[in-house]
């Protein structure tokens, strides 16, 4: 028996740091209690707030997120995902959007730097540019044999859409994608369940998606629905809108079997393509 719960985290975060941190403690409680050995938080879990703001104290978020990270994996003994916060990039302005992973004994597994900034004006008005403020990442993202658990391949948010990225992780080994997200509400109710689950599916793989939810500030709206979804593309459970979590069992021979019953992978023509 190697099955473990997941839990894809839903939060509301706000440009109140100390106020969404405790939000996320009070979910990672929740989430160990009901067993979850795997946690994962949203992207921008610790801010979510005026680029102008969040660039003035960007250091000050990293320091908070890192040590925060470390003691809640340890207190609540959950190998724990910081889906996405801002560290400093180095040229005294912008930061890298970075998702750490970290085990129970707060060591660091794996880290990501975001690849693909969400540089996008949406028709409803909304303009978004995150290069503005990001620098890109300039690695592929990572896979981590977690012990006791599985392989687990990490990702943020607009990666989504690039479905490359995943093929990558799955060729590295990866039984688990981990999505971590702050999906706006207006693509959101048409690309997000979609997009993760034509993930798992194409990936035989598992998506544990943690997601933002409802108003942060101004006109920013998130669309929820934090997901953990199996390799066979079925929804295990869903966050709905409100904060808290989506919590369900995987297990890496799932993974397996499922490969075994649709062999998609073992089917590619890779030499036909660039
Ligand atoms: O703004 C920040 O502080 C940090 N970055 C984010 O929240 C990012 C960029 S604005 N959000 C997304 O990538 C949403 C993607 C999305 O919604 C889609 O692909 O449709």
């Amino acid at each position: 028996m190697s099955d473990f719960l997941a839990a894809a985290l839903q939060l509301t975060s706000t440009s109140d740091i100390d106020s969404n941190l405790n939000a996320a403690e009070e979910q990672i409680e929740l989430a160990a209690r009901r067993g979850a050995d795997l946690v994962g938080l949203p992207e921008n879990f610790a801010f979510l707030g005026e680029d102008q703001k969040k660039l003035k104290i960007a250091s000050s978020i990293y320091e908070k997120c890192n040590s925060f990270l470390v003691t809640m994996a340890r207190r609540y003994q959950v190998v724990l995902l910081g889906g996405g916060f801002p560290v400093p990039a180095g040229d005294g302005i912008r930061t890298l959007n970075r998702a750490e992973l970290f085990g129970k004994d707060g060591q660091s597994l794996a880290r990501y730097d975001k690849i693909h900034l969400f540089d996008v004006d949406l028709p409803e008005g909304n303009t978004y540019r995150e290069s503005e403020t990001i620098v890109s990442g300039s690695e592929s993202p990572p896979v981590v044999d977690v012990p006791g658990l599985c392989k687990i391949g990490l990702s943020i948010c607009y990666d989504v859409r690039f479905p490359e990225l995943y093929r990558d992780l799955v060729n590295k080994g990866a039984d688990l994608l981990m999505i971590p997200a702050a999906f706006t509400a207006f693509t959101g109710k048409d690309h997000w369940q979609v997009l993760l689950q034509a993930r798992a599916i194409e990936n035989t793989a598992y998506v544990v998606a943690p997601a933002q939810t409802g108003r942060h500030y101004g006109r920013r709206q998130s669309h929820g629905h934090a997901m953990v979804i199996d390799p066979w593309g079925t929804v295990l459970a869903d966050a709905g809108v409100v904060q808290g979590a989506a919590i369900a069992p995987a297990d890496k021979e799932r993974v397996e079997r499922i490969r075994g019953q649709m062999p998609s992978l073992k089917h590619r023509k890779t030499e036909l393509f660039i």
